[in-house]
């Protein structure tokens, strides 16, 4: 059964809200799913999951710093290729339309695709992965189940 790893960073509850809800569908679609804030694991972990799935705030239209401090700590596992062809994916929690959601995650898919990782995308709602404009509602929660399916699929298939 391929293991993920849903890390997320969150301050007010939203985006660990969301991480919950993606953990949830991507265990019901088969697989071992972890969440575990940014702040409170090692970047050396990562490299015993078939999949990571990393969720942060916006803030002033990128990624909350915790988040991006992690990204950068995980230069210690680009060097040997440790993610390289794992299963990712992004999702964000954002105060407001056009508050700057997308750009935080496509800084996010960036970060997992400079190593060498597999992103998911989707054709339905937000196109880079789930996004919540404050607590995630109905609609939100739905991507976040939709997104969690998808990658759970995505790891299945690259586990193969
Ligand atoms: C320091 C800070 C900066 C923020 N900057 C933005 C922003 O640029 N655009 C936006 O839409 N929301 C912004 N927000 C709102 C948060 O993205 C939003 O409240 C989010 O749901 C918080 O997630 P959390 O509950 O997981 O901490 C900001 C919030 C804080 C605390």
């Amino acid at each position: 059964m391929p293991s993920i790893l849903v890390a997320y960073y969150s301050h007010g509850g939203n985006t660990r809200k969301m991480a919950q809800r993606i953990s949830q569908a991507a265990t019901e679609a088969g697989c071992q799913v972890e969440v575990r804030k940014v702040t409170d694991i090692s970047v050396e972990s990562l490299a015993q999951y078939d999949g990571v799935i990393l969720g942060s705030p916006c803030y002033f239209g990128v990624m909350a710093a915790e988040m991006k401090s992690f990204i950068d700590k995980s230069i210690k596992l680009f060097g040997k290729g440790e993610l390289t062809g794992k299963a990712g994916g992004v999702f964000c929690s954002t105060g407001g339309i056009g508050g700057g959601g997308e750009l935080t995650m496509i800084s996010l898919l960036a970060g997992l695709m400079i190593h060498g990782m597999v992103v998911q995308g989707s054709r339905k709602g937000g196109h880079f992965g789930p996004l919540a404009i404050g607590e995630p509602d109905e609609r939100a929660l739905a991507e976040c189940d939709q997104y969690g399916q998808l990658v759970a699929g995505l790891a299945l298939r690259l586990a193969r």
